[in-house]
């Protein structure tokens, strides 16, 4: 996995970010208006040299592989390649993740790219957010885990427009965290999750070194 550091201040973080997510909702526009289109077949072509010449330009630099996650030497990270909160991938719904000690919860407003059946969200989807939700819930209080199992019941159909979720640590057990977690619309819970989150023995850094994780410290004591 990669976790390498990049040694750059909050400041610098900003002034990344207030660059790149302009270009990523420029970008989410633009997938939308490809689905919703009615212009004609010539227009369509015109538009695809456009966007082609875009994407060379792009590509003139550019880093192998995929983005990874990034932490500064004081832990913030900077997972903008996430395909759920990535701030540099389109492809992401737009969560506005807010955490605070074991609760993670978000608004959102899913268009025409997220639809499974029509006019209602993909459950695919809506088990990414969920599934990224209950990550974060996990991983407030310094315990940082990965998703063993998530379990989603789907009770009824979600439609797609502005929607909400959260996640709430249910209980911890060594190394184990559950999480349950919502999607709601208007009218309540459309879809709910649980989830056993691991955290992991430890964080192999590039160069091989091995952090210790917080919980796997106090088991080893
Ligand atoms: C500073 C950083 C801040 C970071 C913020 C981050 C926000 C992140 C948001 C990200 C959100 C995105 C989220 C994502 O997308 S995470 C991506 C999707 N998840 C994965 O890729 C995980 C892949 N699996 C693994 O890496 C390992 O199998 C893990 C780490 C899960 C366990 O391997 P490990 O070798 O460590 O396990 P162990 O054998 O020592 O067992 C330990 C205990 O766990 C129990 N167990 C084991 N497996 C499972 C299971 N599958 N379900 C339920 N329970 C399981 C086991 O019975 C035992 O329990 P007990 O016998 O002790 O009672």
């Amino acid at each position: 996995m990669d976790f390498r550091i990049e040694d750059i201040s909050p400041e610098e973080i900003s002034r990344r970010l207030s660059v790149v997510e302009p270009l990523t909702e420029s970008v989410r526009r633009l997938i939308d208006a490809v689905i919703r289109t009615e212009v004609d077949d010539a227009e369509l072509i015109a538009a695809t040299e456009r966007i082609d010449q875009v994407v060379q330009t792009l590509r003139s630099r550019q880093r192998d592989g995929s983005f990874g996650t990034p932490y500064t030497p004081t832990f913030i990270g900077m997972p903008w390649g996430n395909a759920a909160v990535g701030a540099r991938n389109a492809i992401a719904p737009p969560l506005q993740i807010r955490t605070e000690s074991g609760v993670a919860e978000c608004e959102m407003v899913l268009g025409a790219a997220y639809e499974g059946p029509g006019g209602c969200v993909h459950g695919g989807v809506a088990a990414l957010m969920l599934d990224q939700l209950v990550g974060e819930a996990a991983s407030t209080d310094g315990l940082p885990s990965f998703t063993g199992t998530l379990t989603v019941r789907y009770l009824r159909p979600t439609r797609l427009g502005a929607l909400s979720a959260r996640a709430e640590v249910t209980g911890r057990e060594g190394r184990k965290t559950f999480v349950h977690a919502t999607l709601s619309d208007d009218d309540g819970v459309t879809v709910e999750a649980d989830a056993i989150m691991i955290a992991p023995k430890g964080f192999a850094l590039p160069g091989g070194e091995v952090l210790p994780h917080p919980a796997t410290a106090q088991e080893e004591n």
